[in-house]
């Protein structure tokens, strides 16, 4: 459908390793589905990661941050290198980027397409989100170590919870419950994580009564990891911290088909700042290069990027030409074999289909 000219203000990172691959593939995905709207692409690259960080010491400076707010949305490859110290480039970076623009919703759909080969022998019906809390937990960085490299070494992380943070995620799963299955699980730890857990707990119940419609369980992680593999239908929205969330998608892509075909979005739903869209998987040192990442993780991150800028047609599309992908992707299974497509391949395969 054509619309009124429009330009969507674009920030671009691709990070490290597949992260440089797969985003040219979302980009060239982007096109397509805009072609022939009205809306246009007006697109900022950052060359933030671990060459930059070698190159100046720089993760994220002020100036980067100033000028990446000052655009609609941005895609993400992934960050982190082999080369660079562990936690630098996640945390400086990537981490700092979710809590300077409050994503404090990191909502990570879980999808298995019919046909396409998955661990699990009886899949199921897979088709759940996971509401992951975005800017607080484990990952606040709040902590430290003291007598360091010593026999006697103690090294702390404290996980917050806020009554603040932790009620404005819930009340988002519980609304995306009600627009879905009417089905919420939380995840957490709380016979074990007293203090954090039963804050989320209270929290689940309290929001709950706002929302009769939606039927409310609860899990605690380890069991959750469980019904993950044997029972994974029985999930809808699942509410969570930042470490289960994290963990238990990564788990949620291997089920569904692989890590490759995860998408996320690091949403902040107030609209205050710029939500960002990314792959949920990292930049894969293992395979970097050689131009054999999956990118579709990436391509339904620009579906996620799409919806959330205004553009739900063209986002539509694109899931649609995702389907269909995976529809070639099942019958050449049941043919015979997985297929064997390069990652340009694919994102040519998926841009193709909408141009067509
Ligand atoms: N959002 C981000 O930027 C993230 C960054 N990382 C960083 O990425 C680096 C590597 O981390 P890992 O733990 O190895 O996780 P990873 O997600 O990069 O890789 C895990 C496994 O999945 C495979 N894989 C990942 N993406 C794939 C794709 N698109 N197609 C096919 N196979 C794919 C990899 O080859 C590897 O075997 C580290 O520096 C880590 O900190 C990890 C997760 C998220
Ligand atoms: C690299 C981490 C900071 C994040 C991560 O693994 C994720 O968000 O999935
Ligand atoms: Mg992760």
């Amino acid at each position: 459908m054509t619309q009124a000219p429009h330009t969507i203000r674009l920030a671009v990172i691709p990070g490290d390793g597949i992260g440089k691959e797969v985003v040219p593939e979302g980009l060239k995905v982007l096109d397509a589905a805009l072609a022939g709207t009205g809306a246009s692409i007006e697109r900022t690259d950052f060359d933030l990661g671990a060459e930059r960080w070698h190159a100046t010491g720089d993760t994220l400076t002020d100036e980067d941050l100033a000028a990446i707010k000052e655009h609609d949305a941005i895609l993400l490859g992934a960050v982190g290198d082999p080369s660079v110290p562990s936690g630098v480039l996640e945390r400086g970076l990537l981490l700092r980027l979710r809590f300077e623009l409050d994503h404090y919703v990191n909502l990570r759909p879980a999808k298995h397409y019919p046909g396409v080969p998955t661990p699990l022998t009886e899949p199921g019906d897979i088709d759940f989100v996971v509401v992951r809390e975005g800017t607080e937990g484990l990952y606040c960085g709040n902590g430290g170590a003291v007598r360091v490299g010593t026999p006697h070494e103690i090294a702390t992380e404290v996980s917050v919870n806020t009554a603040y943070g932790v009620e404005r995620v819930v009340r988002y799963a519980f609304e995306q419950a009600n627009a879905r299955r009417q089905r919420l699980t939380l995840v957490h730890k709380h016979n074990v994580l007293v203090h954090a857990g039963h804050l989320w707990r209270r929290t689940v119940e309290a929001v709950g009564a706002e929302y009769p419609g939606v039927s409310v369980d609860y899990c605690h992680v380890d069991a959750a990891t469980i019904y993950m593999v044997t029972d994974p239908a029985r999930f809808d929205v699942i509410v969570t911290d930042n470490l289960f969330g994290d963990i238990l998608t990564d788990e949620a892509g291997a089920i569904t088909g692989g890590i490759g075909l995860a998408a996320s979005g690091n949403i902040n739903p107030d609209r205050a700042f710029p939500s960002m869209f990314e792959p949920v998987h990292g930049s894969a040192p293992d395979i970097a290069g050689q131009g054999i990442a999956d990118p579709t993780a990436t391509i339904l991150a620009v579906a996620l990027l799409l919806e959330h800028i205004g553009e739900p047609d063209a986002a539509a599309r694109v899931s649609a030409a995702v389907d269909a992908d995976m529809a070639t992707r099942a019958r050449a299974n049941q043919e015979g074999g997985p297929l064997t497509r390069s990652t340009s391949e694919i994102g040519d395969a998926i841009a193709q289909a909408l141009r067509a």
